[in-house]
């Protein structure tokens, strides 16, 4: 499973509870508290695909004792816990690298699993979901939400957490909510739904998930940015021409296009995981790393962006797109989607952050990749070859390299691009890159809101995108169609140019190979 058969390795648990075992031990030791994680939506989609591998994950690694910890299912299907371990446990079994041991750890971890069945919007589930986690809860009580659900539902669920099923205990208990994107669909939809949670629970408690912010390669961005003297004199304006920040999948929208024609590829990627990229590439350091600093300058960013440019906007729609049958036939939903964000700061004025996202492409990536300005009185005429480069490949594979000029090796003096590169996996060989959810909920658990959005941080990036939004979504703006496995339409590429980027022809980073 995961990060394509990368090892697990066992590594220290969170809390101070030494009695974990490898198995599902009946015995409730409960030297540190319970730990109930209450996953709602659990009959979908997200739950399915990345909540319940990211918990397994967790526990194979020791982070869910099950002297500790309990998970429950709730959803409205009526489906008893078996039916629900065995939609779980489908996956492992089919996943290409599974190791002979997992199948008992497997099934050890879904002995902690318990289903409730009951509404979104009514006490009586909740109450019975509030009894069954009181039955197993000694010690202190700590209470995880987990809301895999469609926004619509989140205000009423969170009343009923907040009626029917808080923490009762003051002996270091808590109750922690965690919410998925998209969280709203436009600032002042935000606005109001962030107002009804806002009056349920304290910030401190709302975890308001964007899981690109769990990638390892995002995570890693504070350090060499604030870590390396190499990058600091050089991350500015008087340096960098251009930079991009990319997101490209080979498929469409999957069985998903009902969500997404609501949503369109700018809600779906950008204002979200694309935009929360560009905030620790271009925000200034902050005074700590705690949370609240790293949040105030993802936030002062944020609200140094300028209004956007219709001139500086690309739109597309993947030819077939439609064909969905959740999809309406004139549907204007952008599938693609380049944007030019210029901001406005000291260190940034003049430098275009060009941001891309595309679904129905001719590859997967998602990179982040500066280009630096051309070198002065150049006596080599690099130019022709090509500009340095530093590139952050998110995925897949994760790696970064920096394209530079070097002599071609032999008699003659001729200059060649060439890259510093730095692959994970042949770099880091048998070391766990941990999947996004599985760091995320870990940071929960523990109570680490760094790598979450904050109130205003969202409300700011929302800003940024409404008035666009607003008009693709009145129809004054239509997405150009392009051809499935193709680049998108050719006027981004053109956008592109008239920002300055320049192409190197006749370069390529080959990823290498074990
Ligand atoms: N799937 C994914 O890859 C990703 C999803 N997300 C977000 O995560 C959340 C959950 O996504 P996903 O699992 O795909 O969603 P699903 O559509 O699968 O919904 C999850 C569960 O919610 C219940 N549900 C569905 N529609 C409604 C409705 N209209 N009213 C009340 N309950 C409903 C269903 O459970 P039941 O009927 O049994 O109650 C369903 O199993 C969403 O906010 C989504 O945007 C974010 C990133 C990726
Ligand atoms: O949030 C979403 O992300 C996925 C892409 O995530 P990744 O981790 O595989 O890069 C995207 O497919 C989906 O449309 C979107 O809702």
């Amino acid at each position: 499973m995961g990060s394509g058969g990368w090892h697990i390795e066992k590594r220290s648990k969170f809390g101070a509870s030494e009695s974990f075992k490898d198995g599902g031990d009946s015995e409730i030791i409960c030297e540190g508290g319970s730990l109930s994680i209450v996953v709602l939506g659990a009959s979908g989609d997200l739950a399915k695909k990345k909540i319940f591998p990211a918990l397994l994950h967790l526990y194979r690694q020791g982070f869910l004792p099950p002297s500790e910890v309990h998970i429950f299912g709730y959803a409205r299907s009526k489906i008893t816990d078996e039916e629900l371990r065995e939609r779980i446990r489908g996956p492992f079994i089919q996943a290409k690298d599974a190791m002979p041991g997992d199948f008992e750890t497997v099934s050890k971890f879904l002995q902690l699993i318990k289903y409730v069945s009951g509404f979104y919007d009514t006490e009586k589930g909740f109450r019975l979901l509030d009894e069954e986690i009181s039955k197993v809860e000694c010690g202190s009580s700590r209470r995880l939400f987990y809301l895999a659900l469609p926004p619509s539902v989140y205000p009423s669920v969170c009343k009923m957490i907040k009626h029917c099923c808080m923490s009762k205990s003051d002996n270091g208990g808590w109750t922690r909510i965690v919410v998925e994107k998209p969280f709203g669909k436009d600032t002042d939809s935000a606005e109001k739904l962030s107002a009804q949670i806002g009056e349920l629970f304290e910030e401190s408690q709302v975890y308001r998930i964007d899981h690109y912010l769990g990638k390892e390669l995002v995570q890693n961005l504070l350090v060499l940015r604030f870590a390396n003297r190499f990058f600091v004199p050089l991350w500015n304006r008087d340096n960098i021409d251009n930079i991009q920040i990319v997101f490209r999948e080979d498929f469409g929208t999957e069985g998903r296009g009902g969500y997404f024609d609501e949503y369109g590829i700018i809600r779906d990627i950008i204002q979200n995981h694309l935009l929360q990229v560009l905030c620790l590439v271009a925000m200034e350091k902050p005074i700590s790393l705690k949370p609240e600093h790293i949040r105030d300058e993802k936030v002062k960013v944020l609200q140094s962006v300028l209004s956007i440019k219709d001139e500086e906007v690309v739109l597309g729609q993947y030819e077939g797109y439609t064909s969905d049958p959740t999809v309406p036939d004139d549907s204007n939903t952008p599938t693609f989607a380049t944007v030019i964000l210029r901001i406005h700061s000291e260190r940034w004025e003049g430098v275009p952050f060009i941001i891309k996202a595309g679904k129905a492409l001719n590859s997967r990536k998602a990179e982040i990749r500066v280009q630096f300005k051309d070198i002065p009185g150049d006596i080599f005429k690099c130019k022709k070859l090509g500009r340095n480069e530093f590139v952050i490949r998110l995925q897949p594979p994760e790696a970064m390299y920096m394209k530079f000029m070097v002599k071609q090796p032999g008699l003659e003096m001729a200059t060649v691009q060439s890259e510093l590169d730095l692959s994970y996996r042949q770099r880091y060989q048998g070391i766990t890159i941990p999947e996004a959810y599985e760091r995320l909920i870990l940071d929960t658990i523990r109570g680490d809101q760094q790598h979450f959005v904050r109130r205003d941080e969202l409300k700011a990036a929302w800003e940024i995108f409404t008035p666009l939004l607003h008009k693709i979504d009145g129809g004054q703006l239509s997405p150009i169609p392009y051809k499935q496995g193709s680049r998108g339409p050719a006027a981004a590429d053109e956008l592109l140019v008239n920002a300055g980027y320049v192409q190197t022809h006749g370069y390529i980073w080959i990823p290498p190979t074990l």
